[in-house]
Formats: C-alpha cells, structure tokens, sequence
C-alpha cells in the first residue's frame, strides 16, 4: 500500500521536474550550480572527520586530503584540465601563487594543480559557508576582511613571518573577486607586498576562459577543456616596496597576454594598454 502511494506521488513529481529542467535553461543552469554546491556541502561534512581524524586540527598537511577529494568532482561535471609547465612549482622553499578567478568552479581547477604546503587566501566571509567554511578552516585557508583594508594587511604581513617559519606558499587571487567576463580585472597589490616582503618568488597560473561552457547569463553550464599554465617564477629577491607596482604590472601584463592567448580570443581592449591597476 504504502509503496504504492508512494509511487502515486514521487513518480508523477519527478516526471514534472524532468519536464521543468527540459524547459528552462534557467532552472536547468541553477539546478546544475545548485548540485554543485551541494556537492561541496556534502564533500566537506564526509571530509572535515577525516582531516580531524589524520591530522588532528587545523594544519596545511589537510590540503592533501581536501585535493584528493576535489579533484574527482570535474567527471561528474565533464572538466578536463590541460595543464602545462607544472615544473615551474619545483621552487624550494616558500613563493606567492596567483591566479585569475572566474568563478566557483576556480576551486576544482585550483585543487588539480595545487602544490604541497600550499593555502590559499579567502573573505572571510567564507568561513560560514556551513561545512565547507569548517572544511576550509581545517585545510589553514587564511581568511581576510575585504572591507577593511588596514585588517587585510595586517593579516597579510601576518602570513609572510608564518610562510618563511613553516615553509608554506600561499596562492593569492589578485583581482580580489571572481570575474568571468572574459578578461582579467587590475590587480590588487597585497600579493605583491607579500612576495616583496617576504622575498620570495611570484608563480603566476593562468586558466583559460571559462566563457564556451560556463555563462551565467546565457544559463551555460556545459561540459568542457580548461587550458592552464603555470608560468615561470619571477624572482623578487633585492626588490623593495618602490618595486611593487611595476611586479603586479608585469605580473598584469604576461598574465592577460597568456589569458587571450589560452582561451583563443583577441585582445578586448582595441590596442590601447590595458587598464591596470591604480
Ligand atoms: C572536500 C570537499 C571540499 C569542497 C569545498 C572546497 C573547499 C576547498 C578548500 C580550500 C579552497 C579555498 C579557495 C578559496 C578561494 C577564495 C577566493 C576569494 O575569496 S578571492 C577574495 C579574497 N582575496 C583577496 O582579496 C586577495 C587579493 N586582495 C589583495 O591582495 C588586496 O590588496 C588587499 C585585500 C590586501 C587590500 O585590498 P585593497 O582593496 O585595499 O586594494 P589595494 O589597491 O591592493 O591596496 C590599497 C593600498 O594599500 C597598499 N597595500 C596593499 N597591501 C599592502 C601591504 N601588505 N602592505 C603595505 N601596503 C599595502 C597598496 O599598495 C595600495 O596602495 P597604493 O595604491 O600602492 O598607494
Ligand atoms: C550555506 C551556503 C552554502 C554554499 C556552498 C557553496 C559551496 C561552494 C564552494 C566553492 C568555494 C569556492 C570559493 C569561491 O570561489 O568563493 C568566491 C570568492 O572567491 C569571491 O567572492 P566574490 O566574487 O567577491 O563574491
């Protein structure tokens, strides 16, 4: 009886929500994006017992665990990365990552390139994102407040003393916010600071334009090949503050070129010099 009532109501709704998402892209992309969170709610939750378990607290050695678990999620989403120049990671000893940031979807592209010891900086508003803020929290993800800059700083130097003393690299998103607009935002300068006071060298990694299968205004979230190159080290040893703003430029400009360049599109900007930061 009760099978059969159950079947009277379960079969005839999933048959509606089928017709639902066959309709509307709309519905059909948010649903997708929605399974997509879900999916990383539910990774965390199954994931934060065994980081607690293995390495006790919170502690970067986490980040192995978070990555192993991360990186099975492109199949059910249909991503292959190509990556090329990985070797360029093989620094010794501590360096700043940066990279450009398109959308959620980064942190799958981020966890199959992600080198040992390596944390990455976050809002804080992250942090309650249910589980993956604990999962987050557990794998040493250093969380600053956007809104104050004289905070963000401060946690920033903070990190540079933590980076030489425990050998860890941080990976950085200079555009300080997700963008997938098809070209880069200026870049923000606290990564820079932070290899210049630190002394150690800056990887830049590009990841090619998400746009062909993911376009939230278009209602986009297809299947696709991400192209992603890690440039060679830019060494800052001997650099000082002045130097700053001529590395995020020149960490701008190659990273923009490669961008176009991987995701086989002109430059936006007709011939001009692209706008960098102020
Ligand atoms: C098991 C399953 C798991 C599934 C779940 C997955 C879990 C996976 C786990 C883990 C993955 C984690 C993934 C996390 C991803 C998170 C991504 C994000 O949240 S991106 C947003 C936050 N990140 C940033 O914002 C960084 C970039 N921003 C900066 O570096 C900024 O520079 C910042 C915040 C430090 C300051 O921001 P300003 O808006 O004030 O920008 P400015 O223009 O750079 O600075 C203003 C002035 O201050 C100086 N300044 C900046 N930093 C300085 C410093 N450190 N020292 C001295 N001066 C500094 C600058 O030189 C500038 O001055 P002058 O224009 O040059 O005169
Ligand atoms: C209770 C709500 C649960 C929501 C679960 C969402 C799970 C998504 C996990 C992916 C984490 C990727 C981190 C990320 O890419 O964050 C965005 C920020 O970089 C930039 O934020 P914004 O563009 O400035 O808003």
């Amino acid at each position: 009886m009760e099978s059969g009532g159950l079947l009277l109501w379960a079969l005839p709704s999933a048959l509606l929500l089928a017709l639902l998402l066959q309709l509307s892209p709309r519905l059909r992309f948010r649903a997708k994006v929605l399974s997509y969170c879900a999916l990383c709610l539910m990774a965390s939750a199954l994931t934060a017992p065994a980081c607690l378990l293995w390495n006790g607290g919170r502690t970067v050695e986490n980040m192995r665990i978070i990555k192993n678990v991360v990186r099975s999620f492109k199949y059910l989403y249909g991503l292959r990365f190509d990556v090329k120049g990985l070797e360029h990671f093989q620094v010794e000893g501590p360096c700043v990552i940066v990279s450009n940031h398109q959308s959620v979807l980064d942190m799958m592209g981020l966890m199959e390139i992600l080198p040992d010891r390596c944390v990455q900086i976050g809002k804080r508003e992250l942090l309650y994102f249910g589980s993956v803020g604990l999962i987050m929290y557990l794998g040493g993800v250093i969380f600053i407040n956007r809104k104050s800059t004289s905070n963000a700083k401060s946690v920033m130097s903070g990190v540079g003393q933590a980076m030489t003393t425990d050998n860890v690299k941080v990976w950085i998103y200079p555009e300080g916010t997700r963008n997938g607009n098809g070209d880069l935002l200026p870049f923000k300068k606290g990564a820079f600071h932070l290899a210049i006071q630190t002394q150690v060298p800056v990887i830049p990694v590009v990841y090619s334009s998400f746009t062909t299968f993911y376009n939230p205004e278009k209602n986009l979230f297809t299947s696709g090949r991400i192209r992603v190159e890690v440039l060679p080290p830019i060494h800052t040893s001997g650099m000082t503050a002045t130097d700053v703003t001529e590395l995020c430029d020149t960490c701008y400009t190659t990273m923009r070129e490669t961008f176009f360049r991987l995701s086989g599109t002109a430059r936006r900007v007709n011939g001009s010099t692209p706008h960098l930061a102020q």
